[in-house]
């Protein structure tokens, strides 16, 4: 199977303060892969490391076999919070935005992504509500058409009924051969959706397992192993 990302040995500092401090992890195409940790774990920081927004780190990131920043950005869809869009810009001009920014950008996708999760493209981005800013960071997000997705706490804050659109949107929208990562601070929301996780703790990846081999041959939920990990209890090899 190939890798569709490879961190070796990343380490990354802000204003001086150690943030990321040796993070090695393989992710293999095709999956979907929880990133999870605690808040400030850096699970955010990563992505931005992964996606080349983030500069200025040492050791090696390589997505779709590219390690240069400027030729993984195309390899990796990741919209953040939207960071760097006006909050006054209405939702169909950001979409146009979008087009023009990336070749990659498939506007049917996104035009059936918007009608499945109810998006009103004439409304601003500052009159929408939490779960549709989260929703159009979803349908923006899938629309291209890369091998890496970065979802950051998609579900984070929204009620149920949103939190099962997206989810849907995520299974039915996500091209085989992508691979999806999603990161969130508790696991139930995605439990199911699964295939594997990433756990980062102290500053780096403590654990980097298949949800089938923590069901099967650890014999715990994904939501315990997490816990246990966390509160530092049994790790397995
Ligand atoms: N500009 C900055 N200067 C120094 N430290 C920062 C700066 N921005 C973020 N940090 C720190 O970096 C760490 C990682 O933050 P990050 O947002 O990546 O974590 P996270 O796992 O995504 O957290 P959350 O689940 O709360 O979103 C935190 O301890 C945070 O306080």
């Amino acid at each position: 199977m190939t890798d569709v990302l490879n961190i070796q040995n990343v380490t990354y500092k802000l204003n001086l303060a150690s943030i990321l401090d040796g993070v090695t992890c393989v992710v293999p195409e095709g999956k979907i892969v929880g990133l999870l940790g605690a808040n400030g774990a850096g699970k955010t920081t990563l992505m931005r490391l992964i996606s080349g927004v983030a500069k200025g780190y040492h050791g090696e990131i390589t997505v779709n076999g590219a390690t240069a920043a400027a030729q993984r950005k195309q390899f990796v869809s990741f919209s953040h919070q939207l960071d760097g869009v006006s909050d006054r810009a209405r939702l169909d001009k950001i979409v146009r935005d979008y087009r023009a920014l990336y070749p990659d950008f498939a506007n049917d996708e996104f035009e059936q992504l918007a009608a499945f999760l109810e998006l009103d493209l004439t409304k601003r981005l500052n009159q929408l509500s939490k779960g549709n800013r989260k929703k159009m960071i979803v349908a923006l997000t899938l629309s291209r058409q890369v091998p890496l997705y970065l979802l950051d706490e998609p579900f984070d804050g929204i009620d149920g009924m949103s939190r099962k659109k997206i989810l849907a949107s995520i299974l039915k929208w996500k091209p085989d051969a992508a691979t999806i990562l999603i990161s969130d601070h508790h696991v139930d929301d995605i439990a199911n959706l699964l295939d594997s996780v990433i756990i980062i703790k102290d500053k780096r990846v403590v654990a980097n397992e298949q949800a089938d081999t923590i069901r099967e041959q650890y014999g715990q939920s994904i939501e315990d192993y997490y816990e246990t990990i966390y509160t530092g209890g049994e790790q397995h090899d």
